[in-house]
């Protein structure tokens, strides 16, 4: 499938689940990443949720990075540029909603992009070759690029991959692994 039918299906395929399940599900998905992935005396990238995008809650995921000792940032988007810059995340206290729903830092210390160990990336859809698909903008192809070549980028997904996505752009990077509710898969 092309990804404009991916994002479609993907989000019939959330709106589906009730919060229960959407609050149950990202539990897993972070306790998967906690088991899988070692995130103390690392710097992590997180996003946060869209909540009208039903998107998964990582703002747990924030809770328990910082509770290993984990340097957490989180990202603010220019959608002018289609940039993003990151921001140390230490209280919510510093969060704005931005006109997308975004919860996004207004001010904090910027930490740039090659610093990161991990990059927790948000995603419709990705398939068993580590192809992912978002809103479409290209914001996260335009960050992973300014990233360590030994930085690695993991999905945070719902549900299961994909066999194929059709429409690959050359400017796409690939994830690294994804973390699913049953099994957290590594692609290289
Ligand atoms: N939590 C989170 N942050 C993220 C992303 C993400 O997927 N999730 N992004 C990942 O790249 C970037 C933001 N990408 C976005 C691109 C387009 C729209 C947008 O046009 N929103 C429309 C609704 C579009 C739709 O339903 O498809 C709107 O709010 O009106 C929103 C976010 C950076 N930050
Ligand atoms: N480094 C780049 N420089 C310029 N344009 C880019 C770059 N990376 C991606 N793009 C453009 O951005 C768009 C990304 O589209 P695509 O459908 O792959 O987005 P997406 O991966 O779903 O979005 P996102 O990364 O925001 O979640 C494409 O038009 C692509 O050409």
């Amino acid at each position: 499938m092309t990804k404009a039918e991916l994002r479609q299906k993907y989000k019939e395929m959330r709106l589906q689940l009730s919060p229960g399940e959407l609050e149950r599900l990202s539990e897993t998905i972070v306790e998967m990443t906690l088991t899988h992935f070692q995130l103390s005396e690392k710097t992590i990238s997180i996003f946060l949720p869209i909540e009208r995008q039903r998107e998964l809650n990582t703002y747990l995921l924030w809770e328990r990075a910082m509770g290993v000792g984990a340097t957490v940032a989180i990202p603010k988007t220019n959608f002018e540029t289609f940039e993003m810059r990151h921001y140390l995340f230490e209280s919510t206290d510093q969060l704005e909603i931005n006109q997308k729903g975004i919860p996004e830092p207004k001010k904090g210390k910027v930490i740039a992009a090659d610093k990161f160990d991990i990059v927790f990336v948000p995603l419709l859809a990705a398939d068993v070759k580590g192809n992912r698909v978002g809103y479409g903008k290209g914001f996260y192809d335009r960050f992973l690029r300014k990233c360590a070549p030994n930085c690695l980028f993991v999905g945070l997904h719902y549900f299961d991959l994909e066999q194929n996505i059709d429409d690959v752009l050359p400017t796409d990077i690939r994830l690294n692994a994804v973390v699913m509710p049953s099994q957290v898969i590594r692609f290289d």
